[in-house]
């Protein structure tokens, strides 16, 4: 499964975020969406998750239009974490990865083994199983993340789309999340602020700047001193550490 966005503009206010953007997720690695604060990269995330409609342009999963597609479909296929996801605060950890499994179930149909499976996986996954009785009000906010990314996990998507995973996250639970999406066996798009983390775990980056798409490639080819430069204003050398092939980037400060 595949998701396409052909030209896709998002407006708010007459004034367009997301701004004439073409970008394919294939079914397996991981884009990173980098791009300075106010680029458009939760926008650009929100319609190609179906949450806002394109006014302009084209979403497309497996060549299907999104906008025509029932939701519970498209849920089955494509699972979005939020920046700042919320749920409802009386319900605890292990209820809200049950969430996830809202789009494969009918409202009739008994609790099966498969459903159980893919909540326990999901919170062995983020290691969080330890926390599963726990109220969502209590987890602190790099717990709230994880568990967030377990209910996305626990859907079985084909395709995810997570709008700054890491940023709640020890560098430890980022290392490991990162690491995580890179073997999930599904189409992963993630936006991110660390260029050293899109450098190091994507397979390709996407850059947008004022809702535009800059540059698309590999992070060698993306993520250069003149991008850097360009894009957020700061000067930059990166060299990939010895022995390795994927850049590294010391800011001057
Ligand atoms: N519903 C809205 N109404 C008005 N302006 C909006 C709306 N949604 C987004 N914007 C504006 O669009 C721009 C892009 O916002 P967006 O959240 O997509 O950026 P971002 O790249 O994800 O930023 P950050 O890195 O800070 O999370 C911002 O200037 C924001 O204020």
């Amino acid at each position: 499964m595949t998701l396409e966005c052909r030209n896709v503009v998002w407006r708010a206010d007459g004034r367009p975020i997301v701004d004439g953007v073409s970008l394919s997720i294939p079914k397996r690695g991981v884009i990173g969406l980098v791009g300075p604060n106010g680029s458009g990269k939760s926008s650009l995330l929100r319609v190609l998750a179906g949450l806002r409609p394109a006014h302009g342009g084209a979403v497309l999963l497996d060549g299907q239009l999104l906008s025509r597609m029932r939701r519970r479909q498209v849920a089955r296929s494509l699972a979005f974490v939020a920046q700042h996801a919320d749920t409802g605060t009386e319900l605890s950890a292990h209820e809200v990865v049950m969430l996830g499994r809202t789009p494969h179930r009918s409202a009739w149909a008994a609790w099966s083994k498969t459903d159980d499976d893919a909540i326990s996986s999901a919170l062995r996954q983020v290691k969080m199983e330890h926390k599963a009785a726990q109220a969502w009000s209590t987890l602190s906010g790099g717990e709230r993340q994880r568990v967030q990314i377990a209910r996305a996990l626990a859907q079985k998507p084909e395709l995810l789309l997570l709008d700054e995973p890491t940023n709640h996250l020890d560098i430890r639970h980022q290392i490991d999340l990162l690491h995580l999406l890179r073997n999930l066996e599904c189409g992963t798009i993630v936006a991110l602020h660390d260029l050293d983390h899109a450098a190091a775990f994507c397979d390709r980056i996407a850059v947008i700047t004022d809702g535009r798409l800059i540059a698309e490639g590999t992070p060698e080819t993306v993520i250069t001193p003149d991008m850097i430069a360009r894009v957020f204003g700061v000067e930059a050398t990166v060299h990939p550490p010895s022995g390795q092939r994927r850049p590294r980037v010391s800011f001057c400060l």
